[in-house]
């Protein structure tokens, strides 16, 4: 339990279009122009049960319709989505049971109940079985460290305390997928890496399927072993992190610390790109040379005292993917 497929699935927003200015607008009434964006445009992917994806995309690419359809809150222009073989918008029920779901900017707890109350009253709204309530409360105490918050009420939390607080709500039913929008947005490094903790227990521990969406780079270099990325609403990169990673940004940097300052510190497979003083940037391409051959080669040649090898940033390649394929807005524009 816990997989999703989306084939060839399409949104389509209708909007009006206005000219500028009062004459654009008095002309709109009676005229006025319908465009239609297709937020996602024919996108097909498969998740399997257990696993962890980052769902990525720069702003408008379409990400939040396709979970909004991956959870039936939207129907689909066409295409579909089947999660466990199941029609989100058909069998709306059977499907609600098996997801859980976080947007970091809203919250389902309600403000004026303490947080204790509030996953009461889920537990009787969503009918969970008293036994895997309280086995799940107390695996909350634990790992998402909500044992104390449980007498705040919910407007008091702070922003980390709020969305632990949200995640375990959306884990009261144990669900077998869990939807997880910006859930670290804003958060410090100790909620940041609470939350990012109990996300992988809970994937290991009970195979919970986690798709996540996020524009935070460590959550995605810590939790994902598979990205998803789109953009225009369309599909651009699917496969596992790492080969997306040395695909994307092949390079790596040596950073070299000499003895004393030497000119022109050089090797036929790398590409020196900066020196200042007694340090020196070397560019090489990782299936070029191996670290270890062009750290021994220069090492014979220069006085070396130090050296290290920096890994892309997962930013780098981010960047590299939406490179020149810009958010087209024009739609949107008055
Ligand atoms: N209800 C709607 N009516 C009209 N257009 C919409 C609607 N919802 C989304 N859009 C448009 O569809 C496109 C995709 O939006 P969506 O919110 O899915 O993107 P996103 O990838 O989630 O972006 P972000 O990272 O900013 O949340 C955008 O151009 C957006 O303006």
């Amino acid at each position: 339990m816990g997989q999703l497929e989306v084939r060839d699935l399409v949104k389509a927003f209708k909007l009006v279009r206005k000219k500028k200015g009062l004459g654009g607008s008095l002309a709109g009434l009676f005229a006025p122009r319908k465009t239609t964006v297709r937020a996602v445009d024919g996108i097909s992917f498969r998740i399997e049960a257990g696993e962890i994806v980052g769902f990525l995309g720069p702003n408008g690419a379409g990400k939040s319709t396709t979970v909004k359809m991956m959870t039936g809150i939207l129907h689909p222009t066409s295409g579909s989505v089947l999660v466990d073989g199941l029609s989100p918008q058909r069998h709306r029920k059977e499907v609600v049971r098996r997801l859980g779901v976080v947007f970091g900017q809203r919250t389902q707890l309600y403000w004026d109940l303490r947080l204790g109350e509030s996953y009461e009253l889920l537990r009787r709204i969503y009918r969970i079985e008293a036994r895997m309530y309280r086995e799940n409360l107390d695996l909350m105490h634990d790992v998402l460290g909500i044992g104390d918050l449980l007498d705040i009420p919910v407007r008091q939390l702070s922003l980390g305390q709020r969305m632990r607080g949200d995640i375990a709500a959306a884990m009261l039913h144990s669900p077998s997928v869990l939807f997880l929008d910006e859930p670290t947005i804003g958060l410090d490094i100790e909620a940041k890496q609470a939350i990012r903790r109990y996300i992988a227990g809970i994937n290991k521990e009970r195979g919970t399927t986690v798709i996540l969406t996020t524009h935070d780079l460590d959550d995605v270099e810590q939790l994902c072993g598979r990205l998803v990325v789109i953009n225009h609403g369309k599909l651009v990169e699917d496969g596992p992190l790492n080969a997306i990673l040395s695909r994307l940004a092949p390079y790596r940097m040596l950073e070299v610390e000499l003895e004393r300052p030497v000119p022109g510190v050089y090797h036929s497979r790398a590409e020196t790109v900066k020196a200042e003083g007694q340090r020196v940037w070397l560019r090489f391409e990782k299936n070029g040379i191996s670290a270890s051959r062009l750290i021994a080669e220069l090492a014979d040649r220069y006085p070396i005292r130090d050296i290290s090898v920096k890994e892309p940033d997962i930013e780098d390649m981010i960047y590299e993917i939406y490179k020149g394929k810009k958010p087209n807005h024009a739609a949107q524009e008055g």
